[in-house]
């Protein structure tokens, strides 16, 4: 008997008429990934990744990231300092700036009364919604993206529920993001999957649809919080469906790995990855970027 391929064309379909149906949703994006070919061609990428490793390389990467402070001992004047360095990573080159500066809701606003006082500009990531368990009531998780938006936050970070990933209620999954994204306004949305907590690569496939189907600017592997955070392998799962969507609707969804990437090798092995799967034209910092908080470290070393 002939093999049904899922060709995603209802789920589409059903998508701009805005509706989401769970039984479309299983029949068209249940997939099956073949570890073999997922590690050859992580092998690949670690060592294209060593390889592009020059310093015109690592300034672009310095653009990718958003540096990140997520502690609760963040102050003020620890967020500030934070994005006077994402304004002007490399001193002796103002021309170059990180992504974004990634901070708690509370400290929002910090950041952007510095912007203001100095006329400077920076995008400014509020990590909302129950970040990172997601274990919160919907109406706090909304709220959360509204107030951090009023505050100052040009980019929101939310992350998804993992008990409705995990109990197969892609429904809940996709209408909890499709709130949040509702409440960003013109804010960007990047929703973080925290696939590390997610069990197996056909639910972060699903979970990637989810969120990509909701209206999310961006997919994020993870918080920087679960015990197992960017991996090679569910960024290729990830950008699979960042490709399947773009082939389908012309749309172009971004991809921010984040969480544990430390080392400009690392950093480097997921431009490699990106550039296959998605081409050159995602390697910008408009669809591309990588939650760090000590990568830019790593990369002013190297430089
Ligand atoms: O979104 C960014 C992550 O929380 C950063 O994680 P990291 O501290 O492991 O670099």
């Amino acid at each position: 008997m002939a093999t049904i391929v899922p060709t995603l064309f209802s789920l589409v379909r059903d998508s701009r008429r805005g509706v989401f149906d769970a039984a479309t949703f299983e029949r068209e994006v249940a997939r099956d990934f073949d570890n073999q070919e997922i590690t050859q061609a992580i092998n690949r990428y670690e060592q294209e990744g060593k390889s592009m490793r020059n310093k015109e390389e690592i300034r672009k990467v310095i653009q990718y990231i958003d540096l990140t402070t997520l502690n609760g001992d963040d102050t003020a004047s620890k967020v500030v300092a934070l994005a006077k360095r994402a304004i002007n990573p490399i001193p002796t080159d103002p021309s170059i700036h990180c992504g974004s500066v990634c901070v708690y809701p509370q400290r929002i606003a910090d950041v952007k009364k510095f912007l203001n006082a100095t006329k400077q500009n920076c995008h400014i990531t509020g990590v909302a919604g129950g970040f990172p368990s997601g274990q919160y009531h919907l109406q706090s998780k909304v709220l959360e993206c509204e107030l951090s938006v009023a505050d100052g936050a040009t980019e929101i970070d939310i992350v998804i529920s993992r008990a409705s990933a995990l109990e197969e209620d892609w429904k809940t999954v996709h209408d909890e993001v499709q709130a949040c994204k509702n409440a960003c306004g013109s804010a960007h949305l990047k929703t973080i999957l925290a696939t590390g907590e997610l069990k197996t690569l056909s639910n972060v496939y699903k979970a990637s649809w989810a969120s990509i189907l909701a209206g999310s600017d961006f997919i994020k592997t993870s918080t920087g919080k679960e015990s197992v955070n960017a991996t090679l392998e569910v960024a290729y799962v990830m950008c699979s469906a960042v490709k399947r969507w773009y082939e389908l609707t012309g749309k172009k969804v971004g991809f921010k790995p984040a969480g544990g990437i430390k080392t400009v090798d690392e950093a480097l092995s997921y431009v490699a990855l990106v550039k296959d799967i998605l081409g050159e034209q995602w390697l910008n910092p408009t669809l591309f970027r990588i939650g760090a908080s000590s990568l830019l470290d790593d990369c002013l070393k190297a430089l």
